[in-house]
């Protein structure tokens, strides 16, 4: 029986295969309320694979993953209502302005009526003067950060981010940085894929590199040993 942590995330000897390709094995790792896991490694090692294994998107061919004791598979409710994603799909709707967008998210979250919390953190990430124009308008950054945004709003325990610093500008990974410092300082998890070293000023980082769980195989021929 696998040792789990009763309040936090517990992954036990994780293997992801993809189209008939098996891209990593024997993933282990947990994370305590307060801890954040820092994934990196080479193009094609299977962080994001990973992190669609953590929040529920893709099955593993062997191991599990338990939220607080039980395992995901499972699809207990609760899961899902703690977990914020995001992928490299922005998950916003163009067609809604900013504001809507966020207003959404916060019903998602059952959070209606957090406005004044949406005002700042649209005020925090530069985004208050756009607030009614249609998402599609906006820049990848301005998304990126809208997206951003959209996590924080959400006030879920579990944060699975892929790559949220991509297409950031200087102020915008500071901001990520203080959100997630705030993340964890209030006691919430998260597991980022990211190639900036979070743990250089922030909160320490727990890293887990994909390459030493890759397949000789399953790697671009440049990154064999
Ligand atoms: N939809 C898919 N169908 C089949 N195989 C896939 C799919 N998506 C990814 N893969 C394969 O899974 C492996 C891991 O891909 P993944 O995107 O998880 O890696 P990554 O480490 O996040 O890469 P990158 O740094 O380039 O974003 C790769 O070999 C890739 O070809």
């Amino acid at each position: 029986m696998a040792e789990v942590l009763g309040n936090g995330l517990s992954v036990r000897d994780l293997e992801c295969t993809r189209a008939g390709r098996r891209v990593f094995s024997g993933v282990s790792f947990d994370v305590a309320p307060g801890d954040v896991v820092q994934v990196r490694g080479a193009n094609g090692s299977g962080k994001s694979s990973l992190l669609r294994l953590l929040c529920g998107l893709l099955q593993p061919s062997r191991g599990e993953v338990q939220w607080c004791g039980q395992r995901i598979g499972a699809r207990d409710a609760g899961f899902e209502d703690d977990v914020a994603y995001m992928g490299h799909a922005d998950g916003l709707s163009g067609d809604l302005s900013v504001l809507e967008n966020l207003h959404f998210c916060l019903h998602v979250a059952g959070r209606v009526g957090a406005e004044v919390e949406l005002a700042e953190v649209l005020h925090d990430l530069r985004l208050a003067h756009r607030a009614h124009e249609h998402v599609r308008q906006l820049s990848q950054g301005q998304r990126r950060r809208l997206n951003l945004a959209r996590v924080v709003l959400s006030r879920r325990r579990l944060w699975l981010l892929d790559e949220p610093c991509a297409g950031l500008d200087a102020q915008g990974e500071q901001h990520f940085d203080a959100y997630l410092a705030e993340h964890l300082r209030q006691g919430g998890l998260a597991v980022v894929t990211t190639h900036r070293d979070i743990g250089r000023d922030g909160p320490c980082a727990q890293a887990l590199e994909m390459d030493s769980f890759n397949d000789a195989d399953s790697l671009d021929s440049d990154h064999r040993p």
